[in-house]
């Protein structure tokens, strides 16, 4: 694994890695010093404080509770002792919070108010041990501040987090082969890091003629070009960083006679060329910022994200995964105070997608952003869910682990080869809540189903939050794209919107996300709902503090003022991929401008719901296929309506194999079913008819009534007679066309 960039600071903040590893140096510092006292004045120490430690020791030991905490098991006791001494050291080693929970009061750490002893003990995973030990108050706290939605609090909630915590304050401390590796790497980041700033120095003394001059950078491009070679990258980096700074003063630094547009001009042609972007790309992610945070951003492109894992609740606990790696030689943090599932990797001696832990469901790879739609979706359990466009699952899998595998999670995507890898994940993640299928979202919802209480729409993009990832978006996207694919996505988001039950008791609560930064795919989006459906309205993601507000304006467009409740990420600011969550709240039915196809939908609940077909909204759809980040076309493996009868087969096959696998003979239960079956579909009025009359003896005296009439009326009318006895044979019994037989034989 590539470390060495994973742990490149990429522009300020960088949330995700800094403060955990100086922390762990600091820890392993302090350790060194402590065993350079020598262990035999701690040995001695601890054999003073054994008294002490033993209460504690056989108090946990019994499970008695400490502080309200709930019972412990007894292999937690040892643990719990030998964590003793690091616990003390926890007010040094706070580590910054990208996200501020509300119950968590971080000074009282340094104002020397005395922690009590739960707090004492807590480490980086002490932000589980409040809900797995049953503190229903800081779960509660947690959930309004961070995770839960902001108006839902009529409802009683159901603690989200419970399923990923961890009992042990013992087991919260990282191994001493983690701590090694953590601080090894660290050494390696600090050494990268001088070698950078000594790059920086020469190029800084490379630049002379800028201090106090008027450098001359156009005169530069134009000898260049003259000279006809191809640009040399260090010049071309050290021209970026001189145009910023002639921008940042032009009044003294800039060139009589050029303006600031001539500037940011050349900074974006030079930025294409160094990056290598598309021009047209580059000019649109540059409007999203000043020109230093645009470099920044380009240059933040360049370098991987940190590798993040999100621990399976329904299959184990952060820590025991934790340990569980860190035993198999991977070095490992968790992510951050906003999340109690993500592991961060920083180094790994075996193949993360094969360990036993990976392949028995016990995690996932998944990017730290990715985690933030699912947490501001915030299902319940017992909820009716859909994941309008969910391969490969992800965010799928994460719903279903926070509803803890009740309620329903109808998980579709356009792609059927998607759609299967998405299976392959719901199975290896143990998820039982979750149905998939395979349908052009614009199309199916809610005409074949809507009603959900929940929608999540993690719309198919341009990907311009994960170049790092996949670099060719640079190059590879037209300005179409980013015409068509919008368009898509506000078809795609009226969808959810309108397949989303109003009168949810729990939720009414639908989120839009994509891994895009541009403003076209997001705010544009979401301010074009608005205005299609007044019946929604933008609320809190619940994320807290982390990340940046939505755009209120862009380009001389003014949004919903409520724009600034969406939440934007960046590469640079938070060292995730970039992401934009938007939660809406839908306050009341659809209007119905499905009449024009007169569709009516089935609600998730069974009931008829507010149908409003996107497709009879008043503009057109747009069906080209539209290409995924991946490079495949949606819908491109041979997607469309079910087939029946290849159902049916599908269907027959099973039933066969399941029936073997009980040991039972296919052929001798369904061939008598299917005698069976035959049997009843010749006699089916009869039978019905029978039973139909059954309960009711006043229609039973009716039948007989007209019976005795018709019979009348026959002998009376011989000549129409045969033709009533075929009329009668084809409704009757088999007995009844028996007797009409020994009849007409009679005859
Ligand atoms: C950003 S990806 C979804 C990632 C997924 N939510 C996850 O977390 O793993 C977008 C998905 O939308 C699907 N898609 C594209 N057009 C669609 C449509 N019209 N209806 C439903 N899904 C669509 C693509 O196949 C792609 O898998």
């Amino acid at each position: 694994m590539g470390v060495g960039r994973r742990m490149k600071k990429q522009g300020p903040p960088p949330p995700l890695d800094e403060a955990t590893i100086s922390m762990i140096k600091k820890r392993k510092a302090a350790e060194a010093d402590a065993k350079a006292e020598g262990g035999k004045k701690r040995r001695k120490a601890e054999s003073e404080a054994e008294p002490e430690t033993k209460k504690l020791k056989t108090k946990k030991a019994n499970g008695v509770e400490v502080n309200g905490k709930g019972k412990k098991p007894n292999g937690a006791a040892v643990l719990a002792n030998g964590s003793k001494a690091e616990k003390k050291k926890k007010p040094a080693q706070k580590p910054v919070e990208p996200v501020p929970e509300p119950e968590e009061d971080d000074d009282s750490w340094g104002s020397g108010s005395a922690p009590d002893l739960d707090e004492m003990m807590e480490d980086e995973f002490g932000d589980l041990d409040n809900v797995s030990e049953g503190d229903e108050n800081d779960v509660e706290k947690f959930d309004e501040g961070s995770v839960f939605d902001s108006d839902e609090d009529d409802h009683p909630r159901e603690k989200m987090f419970s399923d990923d915590e961890d009992e042990s304050d013992a087991e919260e401390k990282l191994t001493a082969a983690n701590i090694a590796g953590l601080s090894r790497k660290l050494d390696e980041q600090r050494e990268l890091e001088e070698e950078e700033a000594r790059q920086e120095i020469q190029e800084s003394a490379m630049q002379t003629n800028i201090a106090g001059d008027r450098p001359d950078i156009f005169g530069e491009i134009d000898a260049a070009a003259q000279a006809g070679v191809a640009p040399n990258m260090q010049l071309l980096r050290n021209r970026i960083t001189d145009t910023l700074r002639v921008i940042g003063d032009l009044e003294s630094l800039g060139q009589p006679g050029k303006s600031r547009a001539d500037y940011l001009q050349l900074l974006l042609a030079d930025f294409c060329t160094y990056y290598g972007y598309a021009p047209f790309l580059a000019e649109k992610l540059m409007s999203l910022f000043t020109p230093t945070e645009a470099f920044a951003f380009f240059e933040a492109n360049e370098a991987p994200r940190p590798v993040v894992l999100r621990t399976n609740t329904l299959r184990t606990n952060r820590r025991t995964l934790a340990q569980a790696l860190i035993n198999r030689g991977v070095v490992l943090e968790p992510v951050g105070k906003w999340s109690k599932v993500g592991l961060q990797i920083f180094e790994s001696a075996v193949p993360l997608g094969a360990t036993p832990e990976y392949l028995a469901g016990h995690y996932i790879l998944q990017a730290a952003s990715s985690f933030l739609p699912v947490m501001a979706l915030a299902p319940q359990p017992g909820e009716r869910v859909l994941d309008m466009a969910s391969a490969p699952g992800g965010k799928t899998t994460y719903i279903s682990a926070l509803m803890r595998n009740t309620g329903s999670v109808l998980a579709n995507d356009a792609s059927k080869v998607r759609a299967k890898g998405l299976i392959g994940n719901v199975h290896r993640l143990g998820c039982k809540n979750v149905v998939v299928c395979h349908y052009d979202a614009r199309e199916a919802f809610p005409k074949i189903l809507g009603g959900f209480d929940r929608v999540l729409l993690d719309a198919p993009c341009t990907g311009t939050g994960v170049i790092s990832k996949d670099p060719s978006v640079k190059t590879n996207k037209t300005e179409r794209d980013f015409l068509a694919i919008p368009h898509m996505q506000k078809q795609l988001l009226l969808a959810a919107i309108d397949s989303t039950d109003h009168h949810s008791k729990t939720g009414g609560y639908i989120v839009y996300s994509t891994c895009s930064v541009t403003v076209e795919e997001n705010e544009q989006v979401v301010q074009y709902v608005l205005r299609k459906r007044p019946n929604v309205k933008i609320v809190d993601t619940g994320l807290g503090g982390f990340g940046s507000e939505g755009f209120t304006s862009y380009m001389g467009k003014k949004f919903d003022e409520k724009m600034r409740l969406t939440r934007r990420y960046f590469p640079h600011r938070e060292n995730v991929d970039g992401f934009f969550v938007c939660k809406l709240k839908k306050t009341g039915p659809s209007p119905a401008t499905g009449a024009a196809t007169g569709s009516t939908s089935t609600a998730a609940n069974g009931s008829k719901s507010d149908v409003s077909n996107v497709s009879g909204d008043d503009e057109d759809v747009d069906k080209t296929p539209i290409t995924d980040n991946d490079g495949t076309t949606a819908g491109e493996a041979g997607f469309g309506p079910f087939n029946d009868d290849q159902d049916a087969e599908l269907i027959a096959r099973a039933e066969r194999n399941r029936l073997r696998r009980k040991g039972v003979n296919p052929k001798a239960v369904l061939g008598k079913q299917a005698k069976k079956t035959e049997k009843e579909t010749v006699e089916p009025t009869a039978s019905a008819s029978e039973k139909e009359d059954e309960p009711n003896k006043d229609t039973k005296n009716v039948a007989k009534e007209s019976k005795k009439n018709k019979k009348e009326k026959e002998k009376k009318k011989p000549e129409s007679h045969s033709e009533s006895a075929k009329t009668s044979s084809s409704t009757s019994s088999p007995a009844s066309k028996k007797a009409s037989k020994g009849k007409k034989g009679q005859k």
